[in-house]
């Protein structure tokens, strides 16, 4: 590991291109590693967090496009990564720092993506890019540098043979393979059955900070893998692609035994699906750490991380009934009256479709660990 924090954003990086599937090009410079890479281009409003971004398994096959201008500015460091590895397919920047500076710093963000073989792009008008996407909607972009630049229409026949996010079956892909355990920090109060379809490594320890012991499950656990561990609630985590295609297998398992059950964003979409609403993708969906979002039993509005590009297709006017009982939209977003959360009237079961393990993030929607862990000790009693 090298201590230094000299920035290290090359001056003679070589010339790179961006490609969207609509034929609109942009030019700039490698970042990271050098060749070439394909995704979805999505963008991100968070000002600072992108360690946590660039480790969320829940962007794997995605292009992340930073809306701050500079990013880089604190260098890498040992403690924020969300998981083992980077998981965006490409990063796109428009001015990253030069010399890196934070007492936790060990390396450059470019030596990073580099090191770990993350093809991105500097000096983007972003700002640009953002405005497109927004209009078009999220699409397939590919990233090209070094010797796999092309002639435009060459790499804009390559962007278009890349898969649609739509469709797409990923948490396998990112899951663990074999179950793990966190410990509770201090004593222990109740054990959780954590389905990982592509979890966060902040989600088990906020639940860990409250006395919880977490049985990590890889995906494609069963409900008896799931029940093996005699858990007192099961949580559906967050991850990668088009949620229409999760097997429910295990959700409506646990639906019906009427065990506690709390999940968040894929978990969202899936308890959804579960329940018989629709998924659809967004435009170009929501990703930042400033997105206002109201809890409906309480009328708080709280400000949250988000990363989704689905969501779910639920009425926000009335209670729905469902295969299991009464449902309603607990959350909303306030920008566009998106449904953020679902809650079970008659059972101890809900989600939401934001972050609020909170990496990183604002801690405002802690709370939903607390309520998760009430619901569970209530069952018990
Ligand atoms: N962070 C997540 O869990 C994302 C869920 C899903 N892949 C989406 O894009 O909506």
């Amino acid at each position: 590991m090298t201590t230094s924090t000299r920035g290290s954003t090359r001056p003679t990086a070589p010339d790179a291109v961006l490609v969207l599937e609509d034929g609109r090009t942009f030019r700039g410079r490698a970042y990271g590693a050098v060749g070439e890479t394909f995704g979805e281009a999505v963008f991100s409003t968070g000002m600072t967090g992108y360690q946590e971004t660039l480790t969320d398994p829940s962007y794997h096959r995605q292009v992340v496009v930073m809306t701050a201008p500079h990013v880089g500015n604190t260098g890498v460091n040992d403690e924020d990564p969300e998981s083992k590895r980077i998981w965006v397919s490409g990063y796109v920047v428009r001015d990253p720092a030069r010399t890196p500076s934070n007492w936790r710093s060990r390396r450059s963000l470019d030596d990073e993506l580099a090191a770990q073989g993350v093809v991105g792009i500097s000096g983007v008008d972003t700002r640009a890019l953002t405005r497109h996407l927004r209009e078009r909607g999220a699409m397939r972009v590919g990233i090209f540098s070094g010797e796999a630049v092309a002639d435009d229409a060459t790499l804009l026949d390559r962007v278009r043979r890349a898969p649609e996010m739509t469709g797409a079956d990923l948490s396998a892909e990112v899951a663990t393979e074999e179950a793990y355990v966190v410990p509770a920090v201090g004593t222990k109060r109740l054990t959780v059955a954590a389905l990982d379809l592509g979890i966060k490594g902040m989600t088990p320890r906020r639940m860990a900070e409250r006395g919880i012991e977490v049985h990590v499950l890889p995906a494609t656990a069963t409900l008896d893998e799931v029940y093996a561990c005699g858990p007192d609630g099961v949580f559906l985590s967050n991850g990668p692609g088009d949620p229409a295609t999760a097997d429910l297998t295990v959700v409506k398992g646990v639906l019906e035994r009427g065990t506690p059950l709390f999940g968040i964003c894929f978990g969202n979409q899936l308890l959804g699906r579960a329940l018989g609403f629709g998924t659809y993708k967004l435009k170009y969906g929501h990703r930042g750490i400033n997105q206002p979002v109201q809890d409906r039993t309480t009328g708080k509005v709280e400000v949250t991380a988000h990363n989704h590009g689905f969501a779910v297709d639920a009425p926000l006017d009335r209670v729905s009934d469902t295969p299991y009982g009464r449902a309603e939209v607990s959350h909303v977003c306030l920008n566009d009256d998106v449904v953020e959360g679902l809650r079970l009237l008659d059972r101890p079961v809900f989600s939401v479709q934001y972050h609020p393990e909170a990496a990183a993030g604002p801690h405002d929607a802690a709370y939903l660990f607390d309520r998760f862990a009430e619901l569970m000790e209530a069952q018990r009693a």
